[in-house]
């Protein structure tokens, strides 16, 4: 009972009046995988979502055709897998999420995704500047620290960066913290708040217990959640043991921050997501993305808030997260450089 509550919690508000006559055309790009089917899913089970675009280098089509059995108005169509297929999917696109690419394996950290998706992502991205320059663009391809400063400079060198547009998708490490926390005291996880603010690797994930609601939490239980919480990531790819990662809890994720989104264009205000943005909170530092709690508004980013106070121990953490984040990000910059 109480999970399928939690699920349907995703379209809670469901604004038809104002759905109704705000049209919203949501692409996938990735469509066809482990996370771009459940995905997409949910997003044809979403009312605010007018038009369903699905894209993928195989398997797109099919997925839309099953998709469009759901007796839900919005349409759904797959794209053939070349050039013409992958503009028209995205031409009029109000936002466009990426979960296209590689997951790890046992062994692997996301850095090790890098060789291989961040081709990927900027050939993408090439194609989003061109046929959809102005979608909210979302992107969860691993490694998110380095994946999104790839889009920020394809979108650079041709003119069209915005840069309250861009979204790296970090929603699962609070959805992770909020149920973690709620595991070991006892308590509602859909209750919990838990900031997570950083980036989306190991230690750049930095889980800020202190505003919590349960800021007493000391010792070896703080230890071993703020550790479970920067290394969910890695249960799931143990568990699956050489079949990819996150799939499932990611596309409840992403479908939540597209929501957002999507509440916020049609008017929704107050409407606060954590997500990897271009933000100024460590630009002296010469960080150029930096995840914290966002408020989203018809534009994208609304207001980034800043991290707030923190403790002594948090403190710690994040300063071994800015100094691994200060090089993801660089990573990115560096490879559009040299292979634009
Ligand atoms: N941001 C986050 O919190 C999370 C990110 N991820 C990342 O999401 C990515 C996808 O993971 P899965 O869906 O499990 O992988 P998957 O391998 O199951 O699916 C990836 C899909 O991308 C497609 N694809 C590859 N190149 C493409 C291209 N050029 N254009 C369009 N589609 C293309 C593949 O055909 C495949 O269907 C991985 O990089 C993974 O690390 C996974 C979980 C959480
Ligand atoms: O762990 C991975 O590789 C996938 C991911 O980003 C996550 O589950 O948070």
């Amino acid at each position: 009972m109480f999970a399928a509550r939690q699920t349907f919690n995703l379209f809670q508000k469901r604004a038809f009046s104002a759905s109704a006559s705000q049209a919203s055309k949501v692409t996938v790009l990735g469509a066809a995988g482990g996370i771009g089917q459940p995905l997409s899913l949910l997003l044809k089970l979403n009312p605010r979502v007018s038009e369903l675009s699905l894209y993928d280098i195989r398997g797109g089509p099919g997925v839309a055709a099953d998709l469009s059995h759901i007796n839900a108005n919005s349409t759904v169509t797959g794209y053939e897998p070349n050039t013409e297929g992958l503009h028209a999917a995205l031409k009029g696109s109000e936002i466009v999420l990426i979960p296209a690419g590689v997951p790890r394996k046992p062994g692997m950290t996301r850095d090790d995704l890098f060789n291989t998706n961040a081709s990927i992502v900027r050939d993408l991205a090439k194609a989003v500047a061109e046929a959809s320059p102005e979608a909210k663009i979302l992107v969860i391809s691993n490694p998110v620290n380095s994946t999104v400063p790839i889009v920020s400079e394809v979108f650079k060198a041709r003119g069209v960066y915005n840069p309250k547009r861009l979204f790296g998708v970090t929603t699962l490490d609070v959805v992770r913290a909020s149920r973690f926390i709620s595991q070991v005291q006892g308590t509602d996880p859909s209750a919990e708040k838990v900031p997570v603010v950083g980036g989306h690797s190991g230690v750049t994930i930095v889980p800020l217990l202190s505003q919590s609601g349960h800021a007493s939490l000391a010792g070896e239980a703080r230890d071993a959640l703020v550790n479970r919480i920067q290394f969910g990531g890695d249960e799931v790819v143990k568990a699956k043991d050489g079949a990819g990662s996150a799939t499932l809890s990611m596309a409840m994720a992403g479908a939540r921050f597209a929501e957002s989104l999507l509440r916020a264009a049609q008017g929704e205000k107050g409407v606060i997501e954590p997500t990897f943005v271009d933000s100024p909170l460590y630009k002296d530092q010469g960080i150029d993305f930096f995840a914290s709690r966002v408020e989203l508004g018809a534009n994208g980013v609304e207001q980034i808030h800043s991290v707030g106070e923190i403790n002594e121990y948090e403190q710690k953490l994040l300063d071994a997260c800015l100094v691994d984040l200060k090089k993801n990000i660089q990573k990115g910059v560096d490879f559009v450089k040299a292979n634009p």
